[in-house]
């Protein structure tokens, strides 16, 4: 696939099943993630695999935080099942005279979309998803996030069970100006 195949065309699927991405090419998509640009070389991320049993306990653990924080536990405890596999991009910023964490947060940011392209470019595809259980204390908790970590999102991947026929197409003039 050409770069600007992938970079103009790729897009998100929400409905995904087995096969998902596994040993060289799972890498590739890691590998890809941790090809994000980095202010200060400081890799302030890290991700969290889920797959097999781990999506049962990712289950278990949105369970728990839905039941706590008045959230739809019914719901959030079927969320994990919607991929046959989830990585967490965890943003892991590092105190740095030059770089702000709003910095890192957003290399954090960017490795997650390298590794939905990395995963669209052999074939699989993902979704980006974050809402209430990617700012859950619960769920860092569990997570074994540390106070100064967070969620950016939680990376769903497999393989696309439906054809996204046509993608959004935003004229550039909308958003351009010139100085
Ligand atoms: C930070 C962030 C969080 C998102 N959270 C969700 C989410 O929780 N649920 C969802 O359906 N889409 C979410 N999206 C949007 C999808 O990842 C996707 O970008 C959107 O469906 C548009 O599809 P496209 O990537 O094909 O343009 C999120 C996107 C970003 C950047």
């Amino acid at each position: 696939m050409k770069a600007l195949d992938l970079l103009l065309n790729r897009h998100s699927c929400a409905r995904l099943a087995s096969p998902a991405p596994e040993g060289a090419e799972l890498e590739t998509i890691w590998n890809a993630g941790l090809r994000a640009p980095d202010h200060g070389g400081l890799s302030p991320w890290r991700f969290i695999h889920v797959s097999g049993e781990g999506l049962s306990k990712l289950a278990g653990i949105f369970e728990q935080a839905a039941l706590a924080e008045e959230g739809d536990a019914e719901k959030a405890k079927t969320m994990p099942f919607r991929a046959p596999l989830i990585t967490i991009v965890v943003a892991s910023p590092k105190t740095h005279s030059k770089v702000p964490e709003i910095e890192q947060v957003l290399s954090a940011g960017c490795a997650v979309h390298a590794m939905q392209m990395a995963a669209y470019a052999q074939g699989y595809n993902g979704i980006w998803r974050t809402g209430p259980m990617a700012y859950s204390s619960i769920v860092n908790h569990e997570l074994g996030l540390a106070e100064h970590e967070s969620i950016v999102g939680y990376l769903y991947l497999g393989s696309p069970q439906i054809k996204v026929s046509k993608t959004r197409e935003l004229p550039f003039k909308d958003y351009v100006s010139w100085l």
